[in-house]
Protein backbone atom coordinates (compact mmCIF):
# COMPACT_ATOMS: atom_id res chain seq x y z
CA UNK A 1 0.00 0.00 0.00
CA UNK A 2 1.43 2.98 -1.00
CA UNK A 3 1.82 5.60 1.62
CA UNK A 4 0.96 8.81 0.09
CA UNK A 5 -1.67 9.87 -2.48
CA UNK A 6 -2.36 12.39 -4.81
CA UNK A 7 -6.02 12.88 -5.30
CA UNK A 8 -7.89 15.54 -7.80
CA UNK A 9 -9.08 16.92 -11.02
CA UNK A 10 -7.46 20.06 -12.70
CA UNK A 11 -8.56 22.23 -14.90
CA UNK A 12 -5.73 25.38 -16.72
CA UNK A 13 -6.34 26.73 -19.77
CA UNK A 14 -3.29 28.73 -21.67
CA UNK A 15 -4.94 30.21 -25.26
CA UNK A 16 -5.38 27.51 -27.05
CA UNK A 17 -4.67 24.41 -25.23
CA UNK A 18 -6.64 23.06 -22.45
CA UNK A 19 -5.35 20.65 -19.52
CA UNK A 20 -8.52 18.84 -18.15
CA UNK A 21 -6.88 15.67 -16.49
CA UNK A 22 -10.03 14.03 -15.77
CA UNK A 23 -10.02 12.75 -11.45
CA UNK A 24 -7.34 10.37 -10.52
CA UNK A 25 -6.33 8.83 -7.69
CA UNK A 26 -2.19 8.41 -7.64
CA UNK A 27 -0.80 6.40 -5.34
CA UNK A 28 2.65 8.09 -5.22
CA UNK A 29 5.21 5.48 -4.30
CA UNK A 30 8.71 5.65 -6.06
CA UNK A 31 8.78 7.11 -8.90
CA UNK A 32 5.76 8.19 -11.05
CA UNK A 33 6.46 9.06 -14.84
CA UNK A 34 4.22 11.25 -16.67
CA UNK A 35 4.10 9.88 -19.77
CA UNK A 36 3.00 11.40 -23.69
CA UNK A 37 3.55 13.07 -26.63
CA UNK A 38 5.25 16.59 -27.04
CA UNK A 39 2.57 18.54 -26.37
CA UNK A 40 0.03 16.63 -24.84
CA UNK A 41 0.05 18.19 -21.50
CA UNK A 42 2.93 16.88 -18.80
CA UNK A 43 4.38 20.30 -18.04
CA UNK A 44 1.06 21.82 -17.76
CA UNK A 45 -0.18 18.99 -15.56
CA UNK A 46 2.74 18.82 -13.04
CA UNK A 47 2.73 22.99 -13.00
CA UNK A 48 -0.64 22.38 -12.06
CA UNK A 49 -0.40 19.99 -9.31
CA UNK A 50 2.80 22.22 -8.24
CA UNK A 51 0.80 25.20 -7.86
CA UNK A 52 2.33 26.81 -10.01
CA UNK A 53 -0.41 28.72 -12.14
CA UNK A 54 -2.50 31.14 -10.63
CA UNK A 55 -4.71 29.96 -13.29
CA UNK A 56 -4.91 26.46 -12.28
CA UNK A 57 -8.91 25.36 -11.28
CA UNK A 58 -10.06 22.21 -9.93
CA UNK A 59 -9.61 19.88 -6.85
CA UNK A 60 -6.35 18.39 -5.62
CA UNK A 61 -5.67 17.13 -2.54
CA UNK A 62 -2.24 15.36 -1.07
CA UNK A 63 -2.42 13.06 1.82
CA UNK A 64 -5.78 14.57 2.88
CA UNK A 65 -4.19 18.25 2.73
CA UNK A 66 -6.08 20.60 0.42
CA UNK A 67 -3.96 21.88 -2.09
CA UNK A 68 -6.96 23.14 -5.00
CA UNK A 69 -10.56 23.88 -3.97
CA UNK A 70 -12.32 25.68 -7.56
CA UNK A 71 -9.54 28.70 -8.16
CA UNK A 72 -8.52 28.69 -4.24
CA UNK A 73 -4.90 27.40 -4.32
CA UNK A 74 -2.50 26.44 -1.28
CA UNK A 75 1.13 28.78 -2.24
CA UNK A 76 3.18 26.42 -3.92
CA UNK A 77 6.18 26.89 -0.54
CA UNK A 78 3.68 25.50 1.35
CA UNK A 79 3.57 22.50 -0.55
CA UNK A 80 6.77 21.45 0.32
CA UNK A 81 7.74 20.01 -3.22
CA UNK A 82 11.11 19.84 -4.46
CA UNK A 83 11.93 21.05 -8.22
CA UNK A 84 14.59 19.76 -10.50
CA UNK A 85 14.27 20.86 -14.00
CA UNK A 86 15.63 20.51 -17.17
CA UNK A 87 17.93 23.12 -17.38
CA UNK A 88 19.32 22.82 -13.36
CA UNK A 89 17.81 27.04 -13.00
CA UNK A 90 20.66 28.02 -10.77
CA UNK A 91 22.00 31.45 -9.89
CA UNK A 92 25.20 32.27 -12.06
CA UNK A 93 27.96 33.68 -10.97
CA UNK A 94 27.37 32.35 -7.76
CA UNK A 95 28.85 29.64 -6.23
CA UNK A 96 27.76 26.14 -5.53
CA UNK A 97 27.27 26.86 -1.64
CA UNK A 98 25.36 29.95 -2.13
CA UNK A 99 23.03 28.44 -4.41
CA UNK A 100 22.49 25.33 -1.84
CA UNK A 101 22.08 27.82 1.03
CA UNK A 102 19.96 30.82 -1.12
CA UNK A 103 16.51 28.68 -0.63
CA UNK A 104 17.32 26.99 2.60
CA UNK A 105 17.45 30.45 3.93
CA UNK A 106 14.16 31.90 2.64
CA UNK A 107 12.60 28.75 4.42
CA UNK A 108 10.24 29.37 7.12
CA UNK A 109 11.96 28.75 10.41
CA UNK A 110 9.76 25.79 11.05
CA UNK A 111 10.84 24.30 7.79
CA UNK A 112 12.34 20.67 8.37
CA UNK A 113 16.09 20.78 6.56
CA UNK A 114 18.12 17.65 5.48
CA UNK A 115 21.44 17.31 6.87
CA UNK A 116 23.85 20.03 4.60
CA UNK A 117 27.32 17.62 4.86
CA UNK A 118 25.43 14.75 4.26
CA UNK A 119 23.26 15.79 1.08
CA UNK A 120 25.81 17.31 -0.59
CA UNK A 121 28.38 14.03 -0.25
CA UNK A 122 25.38 12.24 -1.35
CA UNK A 123 25.12 13.95 -4.63
CA UNK A 124 28.78 14.04 -5.13
CA UNK A 125 29.11 17.78 -4.87
CA UNK A 126 31.41 17.93 -1.82
CA UNK A 127 34.73 19.37 -3.60
CA UNK A 128 32.60 21.75 -5.72
CA UNK A 129 31.24 23.77 -3.29
CA UNK A 130 33.07 26.74 -3.62
CA UNK A 131 32.62 26.68 -7.73
CA UNK A 132 30.93 29.66 -10.08
CA UNK A 133 28.07 27.46 -11.19
CA UNK A 134 28.41 29.07 -14.26
CA UNK A 135 32.00 26.85 -15.08
CA UNK A 136 30.43 23.84 -13.89
CA UNK A 137 28.91 21.03 -16.56
CA UNK A 138 25.88 20.15 -17.23
CA UNK A 139 25.57 16.82 -15.34
CA UNK A 140 27.31 18.58 -12.34
CA UNK A 141 24.49 21.53 -12.33
CA UNK A 142 22.15 18.53 -11.99
CA UNK A 143 23.28 17.39 -9.13
CA UNK A 144 23.55 20.97 -7.19
CA UNK A 145 20.07 21.04 -8.63
CA UNK A 146 19.05 17.50 -6.85
CA UNK A 147 21.14 18.60 -3.82
CA UNK A 148 18.99 22.12 -3.63
CA UNK A 149 15.89 20.25 -4.07
CA UNK A 150 16.60 17.53 -1.40
CA UNK A 151 17.77 20.02 1.06
CA UNK A 152 14.10 21.71 1.60
CA UNK A 153 13.20 17.89 2.92
CA UNK A 154 10.25 17.99 0.79
CA UNK A 155 7.35 15.65 0.70
CA UNK A 156 7.11 15.56 -3.22
CA UNK A 157 9.81 15.65 -5.64
CA UNK A 158 9.04 16.88 -9.40
CA UNK A 159 11.66 16.40 -11.89
CA UNK A 160 10.59 17.81 -15.42
CA UNK A 161 13.21 15.98 -18.26
CA UNK A 162 16.28 16.29 -15.94
CA UNK A 163 18.54 14.53 -17.67
CA UNK A 164 17.22 15.35 -21.43
CA UNK A 165 20.15 18.13 -22.07
CA UNK A 166 22.85 15.73 -21.04
CA UNK A 167 25.69 13.56 -22.89
CA UNK A 168 24.59 10.01 -22.87
CA UNK A 169 27.30 9.59 -20.07
CA UNK A 170 26.17 11.82 -17.82
CA UNK A 171 22.75 10.91 -18.49
CA UNK A 172 23.92 7.34 -17.38
CA UNK A 173 25.30 8.57 -14.50
CA UNK A 174 22.60 11.02 -12.94
CA UNK A 175 20.07 7.94 -14.13
CA UNK A 176 21.96 5.82 -11.31
CA UNK A 177 22.12 8.56 -8.49
CA UNK A 178 18.25 9.41 -9.11
CA UNK A 179 17.35 5.44 -8.79
CA UNK A 180 19.52 5.15 -5.67
CA UNK A 181 18.36 8.67 -3.96
CA UNK A 182 14.92 7.43 -4.72
CA UNK A 183 14.94 4.16 -2.72
CA UNK A 184 17.41 5.72 0.39
CA UNK A 185 15.12 8.98 0.71
CA UNK A 186 11.87 6.93 -0.10
CA UNK A 187 10.68 10.10 -1.55
CA UNK A 188 7.66 10.43 -3.72
CA UNK A 189 8.62 11.22 -6.75
CA UNK A 190 6.74 13.20 -10.07
CA UNK A 191 8.80 12.75 -13.21
CA UNK A 192 8.86 13.61 -16.85
CA UNK A 193 10.15 12.76 -19.42
CA UNK A 194 10.41 11.47 -23.19
CA UNK A 195 12.71 8.29 -23.21
CA UNK A 196 11.67 5.08 -22.55
CA UNK A 197 14.94 3.66 -20.89
CA UNK A 198 14.61 6.29 -18.08
CA UNK A 199 10.86 4.88 -17.67
CA UNK A 200 11.92 1.56 -17.39
CA UNK A 201 14.49 2.06 -15.06
CA UNK A 202 12.94 4.14 -12.90
CA UNK A 203 9.20 4.37 -12.95
CA UNK A 204 6.97 2.61 -10.62
CA UNK A 205 4.00 3.86 -12.32
CA UNK A 206 2.92 5.80 -15.11
CA UNK A 207 0.53 8.27 -15.84
CA UNK A 208 0.17 8.06 -19.73
CA UNK A 209 -1.57 11.44 -20.81
CA UNK A 210 -2.82 12.39 -24.44
CA UNK A 211 -4.02 15.63 -25.56
CA UNK A 212 -4.85 17.54 -22.00
CA UNK A 213 -5.93 14.49 -20.41
CA UNK A 214 -4.53 11.23 -18.58
CA UNK A 215 -5.47 8.88 -20.83
CA UNK A 216 -4.84 5.82 -18.44
CA UNK A 217 -2.70 4.95 -14.94
CA UNK A 218 -0.36 1.63 -15.49
CA UNK A 219 2.26 0.06 -13.10
CA UNK A 220 5.37 -0.22 -15.00
CA UNK A 221 4.90 -4.19 -15.39
CA UNK A 222 1.06 -3.59 -16.46
CA UNK A 223 2.17 -1.19 -19.44
CA UNK A 224 5.64 -3.37 -20.53
CA UNK A 225 2.89 -6.40 -20.52
CA UNK A 226 0.97 -4.84 -23.58
CA UNK A 227 2.55 -5.76 -26.90
CA UNK A 228 1.41 -1.81 -28.10
CA UNK A 229 3.01 -0.10 -25.18
CA UNK A 230 3.12 3.60 -25.80
CA UNK A 231 7.09 2.49 -23.90
CA UNK A 232 7.84 0.95 -27.45
CA UNK A 233 10.07 2.19 -29.63
CA UNK A 234 11.74 1.62 -32.98
CA UNK A 235 14.04 -0.88 -30.70
CA UNK A 236 10.60 -3.20 -30.63
CA UNK A 237 9.27 -4.43 -27.11
CA UNK A 238 11.44 -4.42 -23.93
CA UNK A 239 10.54 -6.39 -20.73
CA UNK A 240 12.33 -5.26 -17.15
CA UNK A 241 13.65 -8.17 -15.26
CA UNK A 242 13.78 -6.68 -11.61
CA UNK A 243 16.31 -9.14 -9.54
CA UNK A 244 19.16 -8.58 -6.69
CA UNK A 245 22.89 -7.78 -7.12
CA UNK A 246 24.80 -10.61 -6.75
CA UNK A 247 28.59 -11.50 -6.90
CA UNK A 248 30.77 -10.42 -9.70
CA UNK A 249 33.15 -13.31 -11.07
CA UNK A 250 34.84 -13.94 -14.47
CA UNK A 251 33.70 -10.47 -15.43
CA UNK A 252 30.24 -11.04 -15.42
CA UNK A 253 27.56 -9.86 -12.51
CA UNK A 254 24.95 -12.21 -11.58
CA UNK A 255 21.51 -11.08 -11.00
CA UNK A 256 19.37 -13.09 -8.67
CA UNK A 257 15.66 -13.41 -9.77
CA UNK A 258 14.37 -16.38 -7.85
CA UNK A 259 14.75 -19.34 -9.14
CA UNK A 260 17.15 -17.78 -11.63
CA UNK A 261 20.12 -16.14 -12.12
CA UNK A 262 21.21 -13.13 -15.09
CA UNK A 263 24.34 -12.67 -15.89
CA UNK A 264 25.12 -9.34 -16.67
CA UNK A 265 28.86 -8.31 -18.33
CA UNK A 266 28.91 -5.19 -16.62
CA UNK A 267 30.94 -5.44 -13.41
CA UNK A 268 30.69 -1.54 -11.80
CA UNK A 269 29.82 -1.19 -8.38
CA UNK A 270 25.39 -1.29 -7.44
CA UNK A 271 24.30 0.85 -4.79
CA UNK A 272 20.40 -0.17 -4.80
CA UNK A 273 19.64 -3.25 -3.37
CA UNK A 274 16.77 -4.57 -6.29
CA UNK A 275 18.41 -3.81 -9.90
CA UNK A 276 15.95 -3.90 -13.31
CA UNK A 277 17.27 -5.37 -16.35
CA UNK A 278 16.39 -3.85 -19.26
CA UNK A 279 15.73 -6.62 -22.03
CA UNK A 280 15.16 -6.27 -25.95
CA UNK A 281 12.51 -8.69 -27.18
CA UNK A 282 14.72 -8.77 -30.80
CA UNK A 283 17.62 -10.17 -28.36
CA UNK A 284 15.98 -13.29 -26.73
CA UNK A 285 16.15 -16.11 -29.28
CA UNK A 286 14.53 -19.57 -28.24
CA UNK A 287 15.03 -23.38 -27.74
CA UNK A 288 13.47 -26.03 -27.56
CA UNK A 289 15.73 -28.03 -24.86
CA UNK A 290 18.92 -26.27 -22.90
CA UNK A 291 21.73 -26.03 -25.77
CA UNK A 292 24.83 -27.21 -23.85
CA UNK A 293 27.69 -25.88 -26.50
CA UNK A 294 26.41 -22.31 -27.09
CA UNK A 295 28.41 -19.32 -26.10
CA UNK A 296 25.22 -17.46 -25.03
CA UNK A 297 25.49 -17.28 -20.66
CA UNK A 298 21.80 -16.50 -20.00
CA UNK A 299 19.63 -19.67 -20.70
CA UNK A 300 16.21 -19.50 -18.95
CA UNK A 301 13.79 -22.21 -18.76
CA UNK A 302 10.31 -20.30 -19.39
CA UNK A 303 6.77 -21.66 -20.48
CA UNK A 304 5.26 -19.99 -23.10
CA UNK A 305 2.05 -17.69 -22.08
CA UNK A 306 0.99 -16.22 -25.45
CA UNK A 307 1.94 -15.65 -28.96
CA UNK A 308 1.12 -12.09 -30.39
CA UNK A 309 1.45 -11.19 -34.15
CA UNK A 310 3.06 -8.52 -34.90
CA UNK A 311 3.36 -8.42 -38.59
CA UNK A 312 3.04 -11.33 -41.52
CA UNK A 313 6.73 -12.16 -40.86
CA UNK A 314 7.43 -11.67 -36.79
CA UNK A 315 5.40 -12.06 -33.79
CA UNK A 316 6.16 -11.56 -30.01
CA UNK A 317 6.25 -14.52 -27.70
CA UNK A 318 5.66 -13.53 -24.10
CA UNK A 319 7.44 -16.02 -21.81
CA UNK A 320 6.75 -16.92 -17.82
CA UNK A 321 9.78 -17.37 -15.72
CA UNK A 322 9.79 -19.95 -12.20
CA UNK A 323 9.86 -16.79 -10.55
CA UNK A 324 6.44 -15.13 -11.98
CA UNK A 325 8.55 -12.55 -14.06
CA UNK A 326 7.55 -12.20 -17.94
CA UNK A 327 9.82 -11.81 -20.80
CA UNK A 328 8.41 -11.25 -24.48
CA UNK A 329 10.94 -12.80 -27.17
CA UNK A 330 10.58 -11.18 -30.82
CA UNK A 331 11.37 -14.05 -33.57
CA UNK A 332 9.59 -15.03 -37.42
CA UNK A 333 6.56 -16.57 -37.88
CA UNK A 334 8.87 -19.30 -39.79
CA UNK A 335 11.32 -20.02 -36.68
CA UNK A 336 8.12 -20.09 -34.67
CA UNK A 337 6.47 -22.47 -37.39
CA UNK A 338 9.08 -24.47 -37.41
CA UNK A 339 9.50 -25.02 -33.24
CA UNK A 340 5.78 -25.64 -32.99
CA UNK A 341 5.14 -23.33 -30.28
CA UNK A 342 2.14 -22.97 -28.18
CA UNK A 343 0.95 -21.62 -24.90
CA UNK A 344 2.45 -23.52 -21.94
CA UNK A 345 5.24 -25.07 -23.93
CA UNK A 346 8.60 -25.19 -22.07
CA UNK A 347 11.20 -22.98 -24.15
CA UNK A 348 14.71 -21.76 -23.14
CA UNK A 349 15.22 -18.48 -23.55
CA UNK A 350 18.89 -17.56 -24.61
CA UNK A 351 20.13 -14.03 -23.77
CA UNK A 352 23.84 -12.65 -24.40
CA UNK A 353 25.32 -11.39 -21.09
CA UNK A 354 26.23 -8.25 -23.47
CA UNK A 355 22.83 -7.37 -24.70
CA UNK A 356 21.47 -6.83 -21.33
CA UNK A 357 21.72 -3.08 -19.64
CA UNK A 358 21.12 -2.67 -15.83
N1 LIG B 1 2.06 29.78 -21.14
C1 LIG B 1 1.48 29.21 -22.19
N2 LIG B 1 0.65 29.88 -23.00
C2 LIG B 1 0.05 29.29 -24.06
N3 LIG B 1 0.21 27.99 -24.37
C3 LIG B 1 1.03 27.27 -23.60
C4 LIG B 1 1.70 27.82 -22.48
N4 LIG B 1 2.44 26.83 -21.90
C5 LIG B 1 2.23 25.72 -22.63
N5 LIG B 1 1.38 25.98 -23.65
C6 LIG B 1 0.91 24.99 -24.65
O1 LIG B 1 0.28 23.94 -23.96
C7 LIG B 1 0.52 22.70 -24.61
C8 LIG B 1 1.04 21.67 -23.61
O2 LIG B 1 2.34 22.05 -23.19
P1 LIG B 1 3.19 21.20 -22.16
O3 LIG B 1 4.50 21.89 -22.03
O4 LIG B 1 2.40 20.95 -20.95
O5 LIG B 1 3.36 19.82 -22.97
P2 LIG B 1 4.35 18.64 -22.68
O6 LIG B 1 3.56 17.39 -22.83
O7 LIG B 1 5.08 18.84 -21.41
O8 LIG B 1 5.32 18.81 -23.93
P3 LIG B 1 6.90 18.56 -24.08
O9 LIG B 1 7.08 17.09 -23.92
O10 LIG B 1 7.18 19.03 -25.47
O11 LIG B 1 7.59 19.36 -23.04
C9 LIG B 1 1.47 22.99 -25.76
O12 LIG B 1 0.73 23.04 -26.93
C10 LIG B 1 2.05 24.34 -25.40
O13 LIG B 1 2.39 25.05 -26.56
Amino acid sequence: MAKHFLKGNLQLELGSFKLNSGEFELPLEGVTVLFGRSGSGKSTLLRAIAGLDKRTHGQLSMDGEVWQAGSKRLATEQRHIGFVFQDAALFPHMTVRQNLMYGINRLPKNHPTADFDKIVRRVGIEDKLDRDVTFLSGGEKQRVAIARALLMSPKLLCMDEPLSALDWRSKAELLGLIEELVEEFKLPVLYITHAPVEVERLANQIVFMQEGQIETIETLQQSLKRPDSPLFDEQGAVSVLIGQPGRVETGLREINLGEDTLYLSQTHDIHTHTVRVRVLARDVSLALSDPKDLSIINHLRTEVDELVPLDEHRLLVRLNLAGGQQLFAEITQASAQRLKLQPDLVVYALIKSVALAE
